[in-house]
């Protein structure tokens, strides 16, 4: 098949590439001419395990092309995909302004007699495929052109990971097709046909489930996080561990075991703005969805729930005190900062007139282009320590995980550490002399 990526970001890039895998010859569109030149010349625009390998091989099968020419890059294809931004607009519902305008400019290059399947990849309100379908007829209008019946609107949420991305799409749990036409559903079932032959399922609905199918889903799974976090608080307060009752209770098949860890809250670019979006939808039609109101304001929270033990340690007062800082990005194997924990820690830490010296493997780059010079930038984890008076730790990156601790020792001025991911057993790190501090695992309690 002949297909057409609008957007080639996180998502567009992996569904561009994964599709072309499967043998269809893929365009890739985007506004950005560097990101476009990057990738024509076969430079990876973003860090996804396993993604340049598939990249490179499609690039140079000659099955995955790029450009900014929208025109020229949906020519051919009988599926266009729209994988574009949905930002939480000033209210906090998703600006749809991306996707609506380039719905307007497909209107105008649609043909009355080449049917396309316009899909929505973004995670769009209820409501965004009929807009979408009225913005292309509109447009179309306004040219003098009647495109009815020439194209059909589908909703396609993507549920991928960042950092497990070419895994997730490669095999998705599911896939999930909104559309109330036969044509669209055809061409979709063959198109998702080589993904899913292990079985699992291919779900058709109506377009409006399809679009609420995928912000219950990151509310869901935000509503696990944000549980957690409050078990975790509880713990400390009642002297519990909270690694302990998190095993206990996902143990249970009907709660499950993933999505139980707590932390410093969740970050990245779609859980905090899809609940925030869900939220507003409610709202819209005068529904109060009380349970994630307090999901967003546990979340907001949890994000400098170490700032006060860390503040407490230094006697209040952060001042001239230097801090090596371990994760940048918002969860481990993405160079993605989107709303990391990380840096709002940073935030609150330099607020106080503290300092900051970070190691990320990935992600340092991206946040040099946001912060700059407001914190400094070391060239492995142990170089950051150098000087600090305690050690951060905001991402749970696998090689955090098993430090030497005799170079912790002898290159940190005192030996504590504040662990925003729980990567240490509390008892063993105590035994090395650590002031040890992290999640749910209060350290006047557990022995
Ligand atoms: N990042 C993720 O893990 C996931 C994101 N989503 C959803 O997918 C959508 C896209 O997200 P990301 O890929 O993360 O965004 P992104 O910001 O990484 O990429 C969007 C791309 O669209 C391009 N773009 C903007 N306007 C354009 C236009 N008029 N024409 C062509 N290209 C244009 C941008 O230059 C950028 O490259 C959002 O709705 C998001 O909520 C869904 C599942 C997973
Ligand atoms: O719509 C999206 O964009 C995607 O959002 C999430 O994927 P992603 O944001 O890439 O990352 P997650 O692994 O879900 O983690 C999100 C945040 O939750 C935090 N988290 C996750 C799991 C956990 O147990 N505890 C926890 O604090 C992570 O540290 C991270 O900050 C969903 O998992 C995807 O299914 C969805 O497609």
């Amino acid at each position: 098949m002949k297909i057409a990526v609008v957007g080639t970001g996180y998502v567009g890039l992996v569904t561009g590439t994964c599709f072309a895998e499967t043998g269809n010859t893929v365009t890739c569109v985007d506004i950005d001419s560097t990101k476009v030149n990057k990738l024509t010349n076969g430079e990876i625009t973003i860090y996804e395990p396993g993604l340049e390998k598939l990249f490179l091989r499609n690039l140079k099968e000659d099955r995955l092309h790029f450009t900014t020419d929208l025109a020229a890059g949906i020519k051919d294809a009988s599926i266009i995909f729209l994988a574009l931004p949905t930002p939480p607009g000033e209210d906090g519902s998703a600006d749809l302004k991306y996707i609506l305008g380039v719905a307007s400019q497909l209107g105008t290059l649609l043909k009355t007699d080449d049917y396309k399947v316009i899909i929505d990849k973004s995670t769009v309100p209820v409501g965004t495929a009929e807009k979408v379908n009225a913005a292309i007829l509109e447009s179309a209008k306004k040219a003098g052109v009647n495109l009815t019946g020439a194209f059909d609107v589908v909703s396609n949420p993507e549920f991928l990971r960042e950092g497990v991305a070419v895994d997730d799409f490669m095999k998705p749990d599911r896939v999930v097709i909104g559309t109330s036409s036969e044509k669209a559903k055809k061409l979709m079932g063959d198109l998702y046909a080589p993904f899913v032959r292990q079985g699992n399922p291919v779900i058709f609905m109506d377009e409006r489930s399809a679009e609420l199918t995928k912000y219950a889903a990151n509310s869901f799974l935000a509503t696990k996080i944000s549980f957690m976090n409050e078990v975790a608080r509880l713990c400390e307060l009642l002297g519990a561990d909270v690694d302990m009752v998190r095993r206990g209770v996902g143990s249970d098949d009907r709660i499950g075991k993933r999505f139980l860890f707590p932390g410093i809250g969740y970050g990245g670019s779609c859980f905090p703005k899809d609940v925030q979006a869900l939220v507003k939808s409610s709202n819209e039609v005068k529904y109060d969805f009380k349970i994630l109101n307090a999901v967003m304001e546990v979340n907001e929270t949890q994000k400098l729930h170490l700032f006060p033990k860390i503040k407490n340690y230094f006697k209040g007062d952060l001042k001239g005190k230097h801090f090596a800082l371990w994760g940048l990005a918002f969860k481990p194997n993405t160079d993605d900062i989107r709303e990391a924990p990380a840096l709002y820690m940073i935030d609150a830490l330099t607020a106080e007139g503290a300092t900051v010296t970070a190691f990320d493997p990935e992600a340092m780059n991206n946040v040099k282009k946001t912060i700059g010079d407001k914190i400094t930038y070391a060239e492995n984890q142990y170089a950051a320590l150098q000087g600090a008076d305690a050690l951060i730790i905001a991402t749970e990156w696998n090689e955090f995980r098993t430090p030497d601790f005799l170079k912790i020792v002898s290159t940190l001025k005192n030996k504590t550490i504040f662990d925003g991911r729980n990567l240490f057993e509390v008892s063993a790190i105590r035994e090395l002399g650590f002031h040890y501090e992290s999640i749910g695992r209060a350290p006047s309690i557990i022995k």
